[in-house]
């Protein structure tokens, strides 16, 4: 049994305190004219990867006294309880195992005293054969054409990670094979996509957990109604349609065959189970193999994670950083920056991963945190960025550590551009940790030649304070292996994270209030009555759009 400790309790906490009170006004650039080992001290190495967390506010000593709150944490015991399929969801009573998923070893996982592997293997196995067979053409629409476009139909987990990947993993794709992505109740999304594909060449994937979920089963229904509008007989719906879903009932209710149904468990968590079959569209787009190779790199990450000491485990090591300026620098927020478009949906994903695991108040006791937990995360492609929001990173009141992606080589070698954008990521580092001091600006603009009185106008405005913390995170190319093992990396970032915060990481209560009061309020929006049962803030609502959309 774990003890269930509050971070504040510990030893290691007070000593982050003076820490944090030692390191609070020192410049990070100074940390590096102290020490010109710093980057070798403060990197770290992974396959084809380098996790420089150098050009923190970060000395060894705060370092250590994290890694001790990591053990006071008993983070250890609570690794090695997940790996091991103890039941870590404790309000859900379910194992967390997406490491099953990829576990490429093959060594047993026990649940309930059951090995999860040979089931793994099984659905990996049907996801191969049936991957091929849409890839070679065997597998045949209503009228015997070869399927040419897929059609994802799934929300939140059941669409960021096949969607982030398929994304991410373009050069693999399959070149005769399209894939969408449909997960908005907005009509828009589907009908958008509908205008793009034949029904006689789409196979729908129905990707659902629970196989409930209001969005994903209103598009479903409608993407049935559109084919049978075409194929007219209901037979044919099993040539077009299979289900990703533990729900087994809910699957055959809604008219598809359990041949075409992929299933996965429940504890696979919705936000971590693009290693399941839920990632039948990406072993569709890029093929099996490719499939495979994303699952090895996790799997190496998983491994790496697990046996290597913690002063130089990558994940434990982001997470220690992330809970050091979150609780100590008051940090609200984390911004994630791949200087790599096929990444541009990288920080979406992890939104979701990440603010639907650690957004919690109340820890494993059941007692509101006194400290800050989960961070609000965000980002877009990195150079994207430079133009539209860098401003507030580098000059505005908030700290916002950030971490930038980059691969060593790109995809696609254009005359400068992959020269020009690692320009951009070294100088934005370099300039959010050194900034530009008053004496620097005011000889940048004599230089300019300026009047002393101009100057004494303008340079407030030019200085950057700098001491901005970055994570850079370069690996030599971004293929299936390596997108698996940074997906990895983060995932047990957030694990770790939850651990030390003392919450549970796998459950989203917060998701459900919403959900009970849409059921409330659609019928209400289905009459002309005026409606009266609310707030009056809410009934307005409800009752201006009565009245507008005549
Ligand atoms: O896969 P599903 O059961 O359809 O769930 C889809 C999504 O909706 C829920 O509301 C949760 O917030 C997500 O964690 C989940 O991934």
């Amino acid at each position: 049994m774990l003890k269930n400790i509050d971070p504040v309790e510990t030893h290691a906490w007070e000593k982050l305190g003076h820490c944090y009170a030692a390191l609070k006004d020192q410049h990070i650039k100074t940390l590096f004219a102290e020490d010109p080992g710093r980057f070798a001290t403060f990197s770290a190495r992974f396959e084809t990867m380098l996790v420089d967390y150098s050009k923190n506010l970060l000395d060894e000593a705060t370092l250590q006294a994290l890694l001790e709150l990591a053990r006071e944490c008993e983070l250890p015991d609570a690794m090695e309880r997940m790996f091991a399929g103890d039941k870590i969801n404790k309000l859900e009573n379910r194992a967390v195992l997406h490491t099953a998923l990829r576990n490429r070893s093959n060594e047993p996982v026990m649940v309930d005293g059951q090995d999860v592997m040979p089931e793994v293997n099984r659905v990996l196995e049907q996801v191969k054969k049936f991957s091929e067979s849409i890839i070679n053409g065997n597998w045949k629409g209503y009228t015997g054409k070869p399927i040419k476009s897929i059609v994802n139909i799934g929300i939140g987990g059941s669409d960021l990670g096949p969607y982030m990947v398929t994304e991410a993993l373009k050069p693999y794709k399959q070149p005769h094979l399209e894939a969408f992505f449909v997960s908005n109740i907005d009509g828009t999304h589907l009908v958008e996509v509908l205008k793009k594909v034949d029904p006689e060449t789409t196979l729908f994937l129905i990707a659902s957990k629970t196989f409930t979920t209001q969005e994903t089963m209103t598009n479903a229904a409608s993407a049935k109604k559109w084919f049978l509008e075409s194929a007219k007989v209901e037979k044919e719906v099993a040539k077009h349609f299979v289900a990703i879903s533990t729900n087994l009932e809910a699957v055959k209710a809604f008219g598809i065959a359990e041949e075409n149904m992929f299933v996965f468990w429940d504890w696979v968590g919705g936000r971590f189970s693009l290693w399941s079959s839920i990632g039948l569209s990406i072993a569709c787009m890029l093929g099996f193999e490719n499939f495979v190779q994303l699952l090895e790199g996790a799997h190496a990450m998983d491994k790496h994670f697990r046996e290597t000491e913690f002063r130089n485990n990558i994940p434990v090591l982001l997470a220690l950083i992330g809970i050091w300026y979150s609780d100590f620098f008051n940090a609200c927020t984390e911004v994630i920056l791949p200087y790599n478009q096929y990444m541009h949906r990288f920080p979406a994903y992890f939104q979701q991963a990440n603010m639907e695991s650690n957004g919690k108040s109340v820890n494993r006791n059941g007692r509101e945190v006194g400290y800050k937990t989960g961070p609000i995360v965000w980002g877009e492609p990195g150079v994207n960025g430079q133009h539209a929001f860098y401003q507030l990173i580098h000059q505005g009141t908030h700290l916002i550590p950030a971490d930038f992606l980059v691969p060593a080589i790109s995809q696609n070698p254009l005359g400068e551009h992959h020269e020009i954008l690692l320009s951009n990521f070294i100088a934005q580092t370099e300039a959010l940790m050194n900034g530009k001091t008053m004496e620097e600006v005011t000889e940048e603009l004599r230089k300019e030649g300026k009047t002393e009185e101009e100057i004494e106008e303008l340079a407030p405005f030019k200085v950057f304070p700098g001491n901005k913390p970055t994570n850079s995170i370069l690996f030599k190319k971004l293929d299936p292996r390596t997108l698996g093992s940074l997906i990895a990396m983060y995932e047990h970032k957030i694990f770790v994270q939850g651990v030390i915060w003392n919450i549970y990481s796998y459950d989203q209560w917060g998701v459900e209030l919403g959900k009970q009061l849409a059921k409330k309020v659609l019928p209400e929006l289905q009459n002309e009555k005026e409606i009266t049962s609310h707030d009056a803030s809410t009934n307005g609502l409800i009752n201006a759009w009565k009245t507008m959309r005549r």
